[in-house]
């Protein structure tokens, strides 16, 4: 599917403006079914933006939020996205939204994969909006190269769900939604900041395998146009 890249002068910009055309598509749904859902990516880069996001004025009480992925530690964990969101989104008007996590307090993480699974059931289908990430190595959300589940992550035909990736340069094992969990928001965002993202999504942009750059999987096959939010 084709992609358009939005480019700003700066950070505060893009944050103000990814904030406002967000909270626009988030009230059309509720205006059209009385519900909204956003899933949204951790990392560093979003941290303003999620402050932006958290002062507009919308009916956040039929907002449900939820995370693209996530490491398998509990919310108290400072390498958890949960926290990150927590802290940056779940603030100020947005306090009135409802979170679903991904972490379970499970034995292990495919359990844990399992419970998430049958809990953002609930969430509705398709997303009204997806922020994704990238990282210097091509990954989108825990679809790491080299990751233990990157083939069934990001075939189109596995069911929508979470399951359970594990990769060097991941961390700790990671809980994410699948490419088919992803791919057909009404608003598909792939968020990234400074010159040397942007030296990445031009290699990503180019010819190689997915399995080498995953977020190429996102800009080659989603169903949604691809909206790249990019700031130096
Ligand atoms: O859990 C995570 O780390 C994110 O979901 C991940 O996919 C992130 O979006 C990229 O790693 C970019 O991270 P930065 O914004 O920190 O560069």
């Amino acid at each position: 599917m084709a992609s358009t890249l939005h480019s700003f002068a700066s950070a505060a910009d893009l944050a103000g403006s990814l904030a406002d055309k967000v909270a626009d598509t988030l009230s059309a749904a509720i205006a059209a079914r009385g519900t909204a859902s956003i899933a949204v990516s951790g990392g560093s880069t979003p941290k303003a933006f999620f402050q932006a996001l958290s002062t507009r004025d919308i009916a956040w009480e039929k907002v449900t939020i939820t995370l693209v992925d996530e490491r398998f530690v509990p919310a108290d964990n400072p390498r958890s996205n949960h926290l990150l969101v927590d802290a940056n989104l779940l603030q100020n008007k947005a306090k009135a939204a409802r979170f679903v996590p991904l972490y379970q307090p499970a034995p292990s993480v495919g359990e844990a994969a399992r419970l998430a699974t049958a809990k953002s059931a609930e969430i509705g289908i398709p997303f009204d909006v997806v922020i994704l990430g990238m990282g210097g190595d091509g990954h989108t959300a825990s679809f790491f190269p080299g990751g233990s589940n990157l083939a069934e992550a990001i075939d189109a035909s596995t069911p929508r769900g979470i399951i359970t990736m594990e990769a060097e340069g991941a961390g700790e094992p990671r809980l994410t939604f699948t490419f088919s969990s992803l791919e057909d928001a009404a608003l598909l965002v792939l968020h990234i900041e400074g010159e040397g993202k942007k030296d990445v999504l031009a290699k990503a942009e180019g010819s190689g395998d997915e399995a080498d750059m995953p977020i190429r999987a996102i800009l080659r096959r989603a169903t949604s146009p691809v909206e790249i939010y990019w700031a130096p």
